[in-house]
Formats: structure tokens, C-alpha cells, sequence
């Protein structure tokens, strides 16, 4: 059975990467496996920036956001040499087996690796939901809860003004964090890759919100990628009775403590890596499913297709 392991974050970091990062380690522990920490994602694999990680460096982070171990970006780690060079390290310490926690770019890197004779698992921790295999990642739910409260304050001073806010939220081409926010907020009007964006439309209906529906604000929630929303706003404040003011949430929607449902997948989801390690598997990324932890092949979870969002679409559009 495997004796060492190595656990990373990669990618953007997403609140409950500590979570994993703990359950990964004190699961693992618990079962006679050690564990090392590699810090700043591949970045630090293949520099040798790798340390030992014990039940008590895991302690009192489980509802810190951020990541403990750093995370990093290294584009060169597409290049066999330079992967070639972190299995090096790992094997110079033992290091047989590696739990990565990002988004599909650090799941391609683990993939690689694991065809390298080091099994990765991957586990999905990202704030963009945007991992198809899984109903959920870890991080969404506590980015959207930053971003509901947001606009809950938007709406405030909006309403006050007779104003149309204009929220961009971040997503990297998906559109759940604008979708559900926009649900859970009740705002007028959400734009995402899924909805396309024409703006005379979209001016239209904002026309209308204020000229016929009699609305005193109207909150737009917009994903990122799509328009220079502070250029919207004016064209808002030139052609509709509304005054238009543009927001772009940025980075706070990656910090904060994490939500209970955050930690508490982080946690069944370490579970479940470090189990498939025991059996001597790699390749694999774990999913939440209808509220089952399951594992998925890495090469069949990067090609899926997305699961329509149509139904929350529609949701949305018979609330407004
Ligand atoms: N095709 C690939 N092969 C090997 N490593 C990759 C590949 N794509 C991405 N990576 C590694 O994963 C890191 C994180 O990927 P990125 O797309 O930035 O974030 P995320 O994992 O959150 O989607 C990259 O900086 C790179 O080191
Ligand atoms: O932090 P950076 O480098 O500005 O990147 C911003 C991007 O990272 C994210 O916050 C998270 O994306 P990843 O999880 O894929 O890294 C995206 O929503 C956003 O587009
Ligand atoms: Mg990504």
C-alpha cells in the first residue's frame, strides 16, 4: 500500500481548499500514510518546495480561506522536461502518490503526471463551478454567498437612487455564480456565456422595467468576459430612465471563511481521494453527484458535456 503522499493546491484558490487540504492529511494520517505538503502548487514540485505536514500543521484552518500551502500558476508544466523534474523530487522523498486540488488546468497536470508513474488524484476546488463532472465544486458555494451579499447591498442603495446596478461576477466563461445569484438575489436581469449578450435587448427590457413595470432599480448580474460593463453603465444612464452604475466584484469573491456546505465537501471529497490512493488508483477526480462523493476518470471529466442550465434559465426568467 502507499506510504507517502503529497498534497497540492493549484489554479485560482478557492475558499475550503484548507478543508481539503486538512481532511487529505489527518485522513491519510490516520491511516498510517504520511503526508507532505508541496507548497505553491506545481510551481513548488518542481522546485522541491515540499514539506511534512503533521495532524497539528492542519490544525485551526479548517474555516480559513485561502490555502495554506499556496497557490501558483506554471505554464511550463505542459512541458514533459519540466514535469520530469517534479517527479524527480517526489521520488528523491518518496513520494508516491499525489492529491491535486484546482480546476481542469491542475486536473491536465495531474493527468500528466499520473502517466508518469505518480497516481494523482484530483479534487475540484475552484469558485467558478466549472468542472463538469461534479454538481459542485469546492469554493462555489461560499463565492456565491459573497457575491449574494453583495448585490443584497447594491439593491439597497440602487433603490434608493432610481439606479440600474450592474454586477460583474466572476466565472471564467461559466455562468453559474452570475445564474445563481441572480436567483438568489431576485435581480431583473442575468447575462451569461449561456444567455449571449445583445445589449440593445438588454436595453429594451430595462426600458421597460422602468417606463411600464414602474421598477425603482434593476439589478443586472453580468459573468465576467463578456462586456466592459463600465461602458454598459453609461449606455444604461444614456438610454433607459435608470442611471446606470457598474460593479466589478473581482478577487473578494475568492476570500472569506468557507461556508459549512464548503467545508464539509471538502471534506468527503479528501475522504474519498486518499481511499482511492489506499487502492492504488490515479487518474481519477472526485465528483459530487446527487449528494454521492463518486470518482470519475480524469480523461472522461475534462472532454463531458456540461449539464443544461436551461432549467434555472427558464426558473429565473418566471421569477423576474
Ligand atoms: N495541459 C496541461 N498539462 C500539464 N499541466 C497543466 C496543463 N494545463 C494546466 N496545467 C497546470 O495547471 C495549472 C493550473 O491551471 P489553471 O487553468 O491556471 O487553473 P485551474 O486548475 O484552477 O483551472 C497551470 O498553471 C499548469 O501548471
Ligand atoms: O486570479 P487571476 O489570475 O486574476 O484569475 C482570475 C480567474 O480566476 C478565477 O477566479 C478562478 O479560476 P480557476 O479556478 O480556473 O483558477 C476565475 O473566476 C477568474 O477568471
Ligand atoms: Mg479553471
Amino acid at each position: 500500500m502507499v506510504k507517502r503522499i503529497g498534497v497540492l493546491t493549484s489554479g485560482g484558490d478557492a475558499p475550503g481548499m484548507n478543508a481539503a487540504i486538512r481532511a487529505v492529511t489527518r485522513v491519510a494520517l490516520n491511516s498510517g500514510i504520511e503526508v507532505f505538503g508541496i507548497y505553491d502548487g506545481y510551481k513548488g514540485m518542481v522546485e522541491g518546495y515540499i514539506e511534512p505536514l503533521t495532524k497539528a500543521s492542519v490544525g485551526e484552518i479548517v474555516d480559513r480561506g485561502g490555502t495554506i500551502l499556496g497557490s501558483a500558476r506554471l505554464p511550463e508544466f505542459k512541458d514533459v522536461e519540466v514535469r520530469a523534474k517534479a517527479v524527480t523530487q517526489l521520488k528523491k522523498r518518496g513520494i508516491e502518490a499525489v492529491v491535486v486540488i484546482g480546476g481542469d488546468g491542475s486536473y491536465r497536470g495531474a493527468l500528466a503526471l499520473t502517466e508518469m508513474g505518480i497516481n494523482c488524484i484530483g479534487i475540484p476546488g475552484t469558485i467558478d463551478n466549472d468542472i463538469v463532472c461534479t454538481d459542485f465544486t469546492i469554493g462555489f458555494d461560499t463565492a456565491l454567498t459573497t457575491v449574494v451579499e453583495a448585490i443584497d447591498k447594491l439593491r439597497d442603495t440602487s433603490n434608493s437612487h432610481h439606479r440600474c446596478s450592474i454586477v460583474e461576477v466572476m466565472g471564467n466563461r461559466c455562468g453559474d455564480l452570475a445564474l445563481w445569484s441572480g436567483i438568489a438575489c431576485g435581480a431583473e436581469i442575468v447575462i451569461t456565456s449561456d444567455t449571449g449578450f445583445e445589449e440593445s435587448e438588454v436595453l429594451e427590457r430595462l426600458r421597460d422595467l422602468d417606463l411600464i413595470k414602474k421598477k425603482r432599480h434593476a439589478i443586472v448580474v453580468i459573468s465576467e468576459k463578456i462586456t466592459d460593463v463600465h461602458q454598459f453603465a453609461k449606455k444604461v444612464s444614456l438610454n433607459t430612465g435608470f442611471s446606470g452604475r457598474a460593479t466589478i466584484l473581482g478577487h473578494v469573491q475568492r476570500g472569506g471563511a468557507p461556508t459549512p456546505s464548503d467545508r464539509i465537501l471538502a471534506s468527503r471529497m479528501g475522504e474519498k481521494a486518499v481511499d482511492l490512493l489506499m487502492q492504488g488508483i490515479g487518474g481519477q477526480c472526485i465528483s459530487i453527484r446527487e449528494n454521492q462523493i463518486v470518482s470519475v476518470p480524469i480523461e472522461e471529466a475534462l472532454v463531458m458535456p456540461r449539464t443544461s442550465r436551461k432549467p434555472l434559465q427558464n426558473l429565473f426568467e418566471r421569477l423576474v
